[in-house]
């Protein structure tokens, strides 16, 4: 069943000199429920712009966009949003970062704590539950993100290029958790990334957007098996075989949006 879907989908902003910027233009896009889909283009050209229109973050200029065959109006049920900054609260603990969620949704405390126990220790943070954000590691700080999302059990999970501030060693830990703790809940996922290797890794299809204002040019079914092993899965000749499928649909995309960068500087 399609769980979210975006039909001609048009987003202009306002610009500072008071003229339009047309950040998204005629997006048709369609994510299935349990679908983990990626979503890749050059740098600016509007791939967050295209997630905030799912979350209800920005209305579409034209165009529709559904959520569980609803229009968009605000922010739908069952939407969890992670993005590349961690939104947690560095007065509250680990246990209280993740049980914020389920508290302000009207779950009684002590039910919240213990949904919050169990993300906490599914993410691998067992015995972290009363420690405090600066006591964190980065990739921790991740973990704690992903059960602050998780908790909240969405349908629909929204990735804004979140693991992109992480070290090479412990972003490959955290795809490889992402993709466990999906297998289980198979929630459907659509994951901005710049990194078309994480794309590749992880989802089912990648869309590729072209150059601003971004449309979708392509979208490519990853033939993959699942289970992956993350970081064993780019020496695979299959995933060396897609990547050069995908990167020569992304690669022109990217000469573009650079040639009109420089002709900005
Ligand atoms: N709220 C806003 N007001 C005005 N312009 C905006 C707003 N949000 C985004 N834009 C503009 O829309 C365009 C697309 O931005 P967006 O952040 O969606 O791109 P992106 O592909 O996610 O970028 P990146 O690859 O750098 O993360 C950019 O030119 C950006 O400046």
């Amino acid at each position: 069943m399609t769980l979210v879907e975006l039909r001609h989908a048009t987003k202009r902003f306002l610009t500072s000199t008071g003229g339009t910027h047309t950040a998204i233009r005629d997006v048709n896009l369609s994510v299935g429920e349990g679908e983990f889909v990626a979503i890749v283009g050059p740098t600016g050209c509007g791939k967050s712009t295209t997630l905030s229109l799912v979350s209800g973050l920005e209305p579409a200029s034209e165009g529709t966009v559904t959520v569980a065959g609803e229009p968009v109006t605000g922010i739908p049920d069952g939407v969890g949003y992670m993005f590349q900054a961690d939104a947690m609260l560095p007065w509250r603990t680990v246990l209280g970062n993740v049980s914020a969620g389920p508290l302000w949704r009207g779950v009684a405390k002590e039910e919240a704590q213990g949904r919050a126990a169990e993300w906490i220790a599914k993410v691998g943070l067992a015995g972290f539950e009363s420690y405090y954000m600066h006591q964190l590691s980065g990739g921790m700080r991740k973990r704690v993100a992903l059960a602050q999302t998780l908790v909240n059990e969405p349908s629909i999970l929204l990735m804004d290029e979140p693991f992109s501030a992480l070290d090479v060693q412990t972003r490959a830990l955290m795809q490889t958790e992402l993709l466990d703790l999906w297998s289980q809940s198979r929630s459907a996922v659509i994951f901005v990334t710049h990194d078309l290797e994480e794309a590749i890794a992880l989802a089912d299809r990648v869309v590729v957007m072209t150059a601003s204002p971004a449309t979708v040019k392509d979208d490519f079914t990853v033939e993959i098996p699942r289970p992956r092993n993350v970081e064993e899965l780019r020496m695979d000749p299959q995933f060396v075989q897609t990547y050069s499928k995908i990167w020569e649909s992304l690669s022109s995309e990217v000469a573009i949006a650079r040639r009109s960068a420089d002709r900005v500087a």
